[in-house]
């Protein structure tokens, strides 16, 4: 710990109720306490039991800002809604930082909550916004609602199959309108909730600075980008954002409490060989249909691979019945929270079925698996572009909404290739899988952290 950084104290602020969300940046909370500053984190109580190894471990350096739960507003839209609500703690924040002995010199805050850089001007202290999503999908969000309103008007009729372009990023992504987030899709001109959004989200870019959980070799080219666009360098490229192996938040409980014993899970995975069991998992927030989950059973009973299959006990799709019968011994079904981050760490484990959201593309990457891409929504149809297209490291399977279904025998086949040995995407995400642990370790990430620990310890 150095002097110069032991007194600098920061305001941590993850957009509640979304574990895609709240995971990284407790992660990037955890760099910041290591580099000896002082940290609070604004949560709620339902999140708080995510936080609390961190406070554990770093009782005198670490607090919490507790904050009652809003009333979700209504609104057009439930994330609208919940994004909105947020903005009630604006006083409660106020009257903590005025009553403080020692207040934080900068907030750091998810890119949902941008009507915190009005709070931080208020306050007088810096802003800094962090992006849950790669710099690809932010680049591609902060386009498409600035030019919310030309790009509606361009598509009157909703023509499902029109195509948008952003000529202005690099490679041009383009992508079909059913691709386009809802909520863009849904954009009603001069509604407050709508408006207001809007706003506060191309407000991050008038940030003092933007931290991503990515690294160089992953999306060089558009950290590139973003700092022409944002006109400076304080642009920070700090991930993967991953737990530390032995410190205080392990692989088996992060994010949530596996809902089977992992000794169970983990004794099945020894007994397989190197890079033979296919990992299927689709994050927190998306659920198969009940076609799609037909088809994907489907597909691995045709199929020879070992596998995990994570599904949620909230969704509305069933493991048909028999199939857990029928697997017996090659299949390992998990109903609810799965170790992820263990699960892929593990050296049985070969290909991963991804919805493609941010921390899983990073995680997966990271642990040296070809990715098998099914992206539903949000920023998941440009992470599966960057991971096949672009870097070469995964190959579609799905892409779409409920009503996407994959043909079970081209999946079964995809699942069987996925494990070979000898396949370029496999030799091309371990060079990444390398890269990045050089990165956090020594390399471009390691140097960006040590940078924004400097500068932010010097106002
Ligand atoms: O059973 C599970 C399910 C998930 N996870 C973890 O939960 C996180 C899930 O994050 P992510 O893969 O990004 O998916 P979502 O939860 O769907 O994330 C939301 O937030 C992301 C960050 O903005 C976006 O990229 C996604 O599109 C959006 O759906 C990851 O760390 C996983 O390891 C588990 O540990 N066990």
């Amino acid at each position: 710990m150095s002097d110069s950084t032991s007194n600098t104290h920061l305001l941590v602020y993850p957009f509640p109720g979304s574990s895609g969300h709240i995971i990284p940046l407790i992660d990037l909370t955890h760099l910041l306490l290591r580099r000896g500053l002082t940290v609070t984190v604004i949560i709620s109580s339902d999140d708080l039991p995510l936080l609390e190894p961190l406070l554990n471990s770093y009782p005198s350096s670490l607090h919490k800002l507790l904050l009652s739960d809003p009333q979700i507003s209504p609104s057009t839209h439930p994330l609208i809604g919940k994004v909105i609500s947020t903005q009630k703690q604006f006083e409660p924040i106020v009257q903590w930082f005025k009553s403080h002995p020692s207040p934080p010199v900068a907030i750091i805050s998810d890119f949902f909550l941008g009507w915190t850089s009005e709070l931080a001007s208020l306050l007088g202290i810096r802003h800094v916004v962090f992006s849950p999503s790669g710099v690809l999908g932010y680049s591609i969000l902060h386009t498409l609602w600035r030019n919310i309103v030309e790009i509606n008007a361009k598509n009157g009729d909703k023509d499902e199959n029109y195509l948008l372009s952003y000529p202005e990023i690099p490679s041009s992504p383009t992508f079909p309108w059913h691709q386009v987030p809802q909520m863009a899709r849904d954009y009603k001109k001069g509604n407050n909730d709508f408006e207001d959004f809007r706003k506060w989200l191309l407000a991050n870019m008038t940030s003092w600075g933007v931290i991503y959980n990515t690294y160089d070799e992953l999306e060089g080219v558009y950290i590139d980008y973003m700092k022409k666009q944002m006109g400076h360098d304080r642009i920070w490229a700090v991930g993967p954002l991953l737990p530390y192996i032995d410190g205080p938040i392990a692989s088996t409980t992060r994010g949530g409490s596996s809902v089977m014993a992992p000794d169970k899970l983990f004794m099945w995975l020894d007994k397989k060989h190197d890079d033979s069991v296919v990992y299927i998992c689709f994050g927190s927030q998306v659920t198969l249909s009940e076609k799609q989950m037909s088809a994907l059973t489907c597909a691995l009973e045709l199929s020879d691979v070992n596998f995990i299959l994570c599904v949620k006990a909230s969704g509305s799709s069933s493991i048909p019945s028999g199939f857990e019968d029928r697997v017996a011994g090659r299949g390992f079904i998990i109903k609810g929270w799965a170790p992820q981050l263990a699960v892929l760490r593990h050296r049985a484990v070969g290909s991963f079925v991804t919805h493609c959201g941010w921390n899983s593309t990073l995680e997966g990457v990271a642990a040296g698996v070809m990715m098998l891409t099914w992206p539903s929504f949000a920023d998941q149809f440009a992470d599966a572009k960057l991971l096949v297209d672009q870097l070469g490291v995964g190959k579609r399977v799905c892409e779409g909404g409920p009503e996407s279904v994959p043909d079970p025998a081209e999946l079964a086949r995809l699942l069987d290739e996925s494990l070979c040995a000898d396949i370029p995407e496999r030799v091309r995400v371990k060079k990444l899988s390398q890269a990045a642990t050089k990165a956090v370790k020594h390399g471009t990430s390691a140097q960006d952290m040590d940078m924004f620990v400097k500068l932010i310890s010097e106002i």
